[in-house]
């Protein structure tokens, strides 16, 4: 026998082996797919090895999912590989599973590349349902419980006068201004630094680059190695995305030790204003659980957890107002019977400012900065529900995925979804689980967003005191005279990833009255004087 056929009869065998080991994979995977489950959409046929991955865009999900839930029903399930991601459009299935069954809904999936390679899971966000996960949640407390909540009120008012006088000199940038404003509260709170130039701030400027990278890949579909896990062993020099994730986790750490060693610096030369980081190393034996890394990562969740989602819900706050001015003048109209020109709106008018709290509440189920429902859930034991009298088997290991732009466009839950309507929420709306709020933005059971309450009150004192200053009204071409429309569609007006917000967009913002601006100026001053405390930078 010739060396040329010895080699092609070996070459042969290995490839009945391959296919025989294909063929033995494909069939075992086949009938390890649980039966009962929710269907596919359109019924389709998982692929075996890919599932549906090859259906799910991998820019803006959501909105697929939405027509998905709209098609073929509110609860889906759609395989990503062979792991299968249960779909929820009604806010009552979200509830059910989420909140009711909290008890097997409450872990998180894995994820390779942002859990396994950037955090190695150990954060809040990616920690499995456990102990760790408890613990982490209870060094939040200081940060997020009402109590703790308010005693940093004072710098978000601070900051807001801040803003309102930057506005008012460069309305032309207010969307960077939102931004900067929202970091530097989040900022000052946490660490007790205020970010006076989100270009020039070198602690922001870090903090901002791990959490671009990791919105950017914490979106279903868009990794292969969430489908195929065992890529994150091929060696960094042939995976980029590995080698990326691993630089961010270590600079990552590095900036975030570095962040509260300044902070203990600053307690020990007696100048450390109060922040959520001096409160967490004033109590450092109260939480033994924590080793000095994950420590070091809890005021980082703030900034993570708070910035992008509370700067895009105030973005799109002025996209709503620029396409409803009949909205702003009965904003105007409550702000200036509760409030006036004299003053500023402040904590205790909350109670009496019903509409702007509509608005506020609207704005959250409107355009949901996370849209896809914060990072999804996972199942931790087999599970089966009712729904409209059929019954559906959710395995153990599941993905949990409530996508608010299904569950808040859904029509029997709101009248007229895509209208932006504040009226709504007058009065009591009657809505599944979380009850009052009447929305889902902060998510669901175990695992709801802990800091709902610090973004509410945030969102309040801002929200406020922008309609209270300003009219914003749709800018016009300098050159054609017309009126610019801005794009408020999910599909082309807003952004991809993690979490969503509008495009920058232009528009016109003019100060209401001739007290008020005066209001806005001379309160700027004396937050400028309270605010120097937040000013020592060491680097
Ligand atoms: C408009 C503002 C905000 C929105 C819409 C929002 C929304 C959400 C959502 C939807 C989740 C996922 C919930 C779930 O898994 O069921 C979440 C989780 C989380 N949020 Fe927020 N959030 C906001 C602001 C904040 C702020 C200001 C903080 C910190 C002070 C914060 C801290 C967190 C943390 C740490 C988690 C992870 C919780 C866990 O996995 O146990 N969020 N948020």
């Amino acid at each position: 026998m010739s060396l040329y056929t010895t080699v092609a009869k070996f070459a042969l065998q290995a490839l009945g082996v391959v296919v025989v080991a294909l063929l033995t994979s494909i069939i075992t995977q086949e009938l390890r797919r649980p039966k009962n489950m929710p269907p596919t959409p359109g019924n389709k046929r998982p692929l075996p090895f890919f599932g549906n991955k090859l259906d799910i865009p991998k820019e803006k999900s959501w909105i697929a999912f939405r027509k998905w839930n709209e098609e073929y029903g509110p609860v889906l399930t759609v395989w990503n590989g062979t792991t299968p991601t249960i779909l929820i459009g009604d806010p009552e299935i979200a509830v059910e599973l989420m909140e009711k069954r909290s008890t097997k809904y409450s872990s998180r999936p894995r994820f390779v590349v942002a859990g396994d390679l950037l955090t190695e899971n150990r954060t809040i966000l990616f920690a499995p349902y456990g102990e760790r996960w408890r613990a982490y949640r209870k060094a939040l407390h200081l940060a997020t419980m009402p109590k703790s909540v308010d005693t940093y009120r004072p710098v978000m008012e601070m900051e807001g006068k801040v803003l309102a006088h930057d506005i008012l000199s460069k309305p032309e940038d207010w969307y960077n201004l939102i931004y900067r404003y929202t970091a530097s509260s989040v900022v000052a709170i946490a660490y007790g630094r205020r970010v006076l130039d989100i270009h020039t701030d070198g602690a922001y400027q870090k903090l901002a680059r791990n959490i671009d990278f990791l919105t950017s890949i914490n979106v279903p579909g868009a990794q292969w190695h969430e489908t195929f896990p065992a890529l994150r062993f091929l060696p960094s020099f042939m995976n980029p995305i590995k080698k990326a994730a691993i630089n961010f986790r270590e600079q990552g750490r590095a900036n975030l030790r570095s962040l509260v060693q300044e902070v203990q610096t600053k307690i020990q030369q007696g100048i450390a204003p109060h922040s959520y980081a001096k409160l967490l190393l004033e109590n450092r034996e109260k939480y033994p659980e924590l080793d000095d890394m994950e420590f070091n990562g809890a005021p980082g969740s703030l900034f993570g957890a708070g910035v992008d989602t509370t700067s895009a819900t105030l973005q799109s706050l002025v996209l709503a107002l620029v396409l409803h001015p009949e909205v702003q003048r009965q904003a105007h109209e409550e702000l200036d019977r509760v409030v006036g020109s004299g003053r500023s709106p402040h904590w205790d008018d909350e109670e009496k400012l019903v509409y702007v709290q509509a608005i506020i509440k609207e704005i959250l189920r409107w355009r949901p900065v996370a849209i896809l429902g914060g990072t999804p859930h996972a199942s931790t034991e087999d599970d089966i529900f009712e729904w409209e009298g059929r019954q559906y088997f959710i395995p153990k290991g599941a993905i949990i995925l409530g996508n608010l732009w299904s569950i808040h466009m859904n029509p029997k839950t709101y009248e007229d979804p895509e209208e932006f309507k504040p009226e709504r929420f007058l009065g009591d709306r009657q809505y599944p689980g979380t009850g009052t709020k009447g929305h889902s933005s902060f998510g669901w059971g175990r695992r709801i967003c802990p800091g709902a309450y610090f973004a509410e009150r945030s969102l309040y004192l801002t929200a406020t005191r922008l309609l209270w200053a300003f009219n914003f009204s749709k800018a016009v071409h300098p050159i054609t005279g017309n009126e610019i429309t801005p794009d408020a569609s999910m599909e082309t007006g807003y952004t991809s990833g993690f979490n969503t917000r509008p495009h920058p967009f232009p528009c016109k913002i003019e100060v209401r009255n001739n007290e008020i601006r005066e209001t806005i100026e001379r309160e700027a001053k004396d937050a400028w004087q309270d605010l120097k405390i937040f000013e020592n930078f060491y680097d």
